[in-house]
């Protein structure tokens, strides 16, 4: 029986693809074999001995301590491009937030309430103060050209922007879903001073961390627009401030609100709703079910940001897992421990990931002597043995 926890709510129709013969699902469990969770923050959670996985139902997994779980041999997943166009679709209506004085029109519409007949008349007057500006033929800057940002990018040039996109990784699969119409800019200094919205669509690491900062403000034309829908940590939120206030910046429409942006003018503050439809939900949560399901049942890797991809097909035995640091001589240590036991390999996958290696180990054998598990981890660099028997 594997213990599944999950921190979040977790979309059902996600949950339902763990077997209830063989998971037991919970919020609050003992020893839980994997956690499935959302955003909850789980710095400063202690990992259990038993967890051997972690699946993010989403993309961002700043709220992970990603490091502690490598060096504990926990595989972390997350679920590339499954809310991206819930995504997109939210960043579209930002720019429409950002143009069109809606948020504070619509407030003020409700203001009116109790004035009865005269509200139409008062709604013809005090219109005047939420006048906006088209986005067709304006600029936007596209930063992060990944599962969201292509999206961003084609919708917006559908719609008429002059779209321009930075993006110094992009991969190929990501470069190819990319309209030609689309300019990709090298530089951030040629983007930013081009641009008449900007979107960030990044993930927030140590390295992005107030990546629109006073220096890069300077860089932007009067009255920008600012579309924040990948994490409030990317903003130098002092910078912001003076940038709002002087007019370097018309509008920030964020997804993350905090105390200091919620006091902000000209601030259009959503709550975290990016990925909020059920369409996403759903989709987030089938694909980290199946990819911890892959992994617990037969140590399949797929979509991990810290272990590498590594898949095989079992062969009917049992199959033995083993993580090691990337250092030479690890496989024919393995192997001596794997011959000294009688146990001949029938299939091997050895895949590497920076610092770290993975193996799956195929023996014909459907019970392996349990000594066998401490022998391999007593091996210097080995730091997570599992075996599954067949
Ligand atoms: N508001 C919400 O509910 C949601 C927010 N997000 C946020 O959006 C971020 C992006 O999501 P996806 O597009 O799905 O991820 P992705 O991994 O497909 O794309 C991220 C892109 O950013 C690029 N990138 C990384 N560092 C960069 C830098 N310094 N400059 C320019 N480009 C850089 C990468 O090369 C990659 O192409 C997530 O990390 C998450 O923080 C994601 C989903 C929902
Ligand atoms: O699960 C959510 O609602 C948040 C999604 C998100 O921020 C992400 O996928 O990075």
């Amino acid at each position: 029986m594997f213990k599944i926890q999950t921190l979040n709510k977790i979309d059902a129709g996600g949950l339902s693809l763990f077997p209830l013969d063989n998971y037991e699902i919970a919020s609050e469990i003992p020893q839980p074999d994997a956690v499935v969770l959302r955003s909850f923050n789980m710095h400063n959670t202690e990992l259990p001995k038993s967890l051997k996985a972690i699946a993010r139902a989403g993309a961002g997994v700043n709220n992970i301590p990603i490091d502690k779980c490598t060096e504990k041999g926990v595989v972390v997943f997350n679920t590339p491009g499954a809310n991206a166009n819930g995504v997109k679709e939210l960043v579209i209506a930002g720019l429409l937030l950002a143009s069109r004085d809606i948020a504070e029109g619509v407030n003020w519409a409700k203001t009116l309430a109790d004035k009865g007949d005269e509200i139409p008349a008062l709604i013809e007057q005090g219109k005047k103060n939420f006048a906006g500006q088209e986005i067709q033929g304006k600029t936007l800057a596209v930063i992060g050209l990944g599962a969201i940002g292509v999206l961003v990018a084609n919708a917006a040039q559908a719609l008429g922007m002059k779209v321009i996109g930075y993006d110094p990784y992009i991969c190929v699969k990501q470069a190819l879903k990319l309209s030609n119409q689309v300019k990709f800019v090298k530089g951030i200094q040629s983007l930013l001073s081009q641009a008449d919205y900007l979107t960030l669509n990044i993930p927030l690491t140590p390295e992005t961390k107030n990546y629109i900062n006073k220096e890069k403000f300077g860089m932007m034309k009067d009255n920008v627009r600012i579309l924040n829908f990948a994490r409030g940590g990317l903003v130098d939120l002092d910078a912001l401030k003076d940038a709002l206030e002087s007019g370097k910046v018309a509008k920030y429409v964020t997804d993350f609100p905090n105390q200091k942006v919620l006091n902000m003018k000209n601030v259009v503050a959503v709550p975290h709703l990016g990925a909020s439809t059920k369409e996403s939900e759903t989709n987030c949560a089938m694909m980290a079910v199946n990819q911890v399901k892959d992994f617990l049942q037969d140590g399949n890797i797929k979509n991990s940001v810290n272990f590498p991809e590594a898949q095989m097909e079992r062969n009917g035995g049992s199959r033995i897992l083993i993580a090691n640091q990337n250092v030479p001589n690890m496989v024919s240590q393995i192997s001596s421990v794997l011959a000294a036991e009688g146990l001949n390999i029938d299939n091997m996958l050895n895949k590497k990931r920076e610092s770290i290696a993975y193996n799956i180990i195929d023996v014909a054998q459907h019970s392996i002597n349990p000594e066998v598990e401490a022998k391999l981890e007593a091996i210097n660099g080995v730091f997570m043995v599992r075996i599954i028997e067949g």
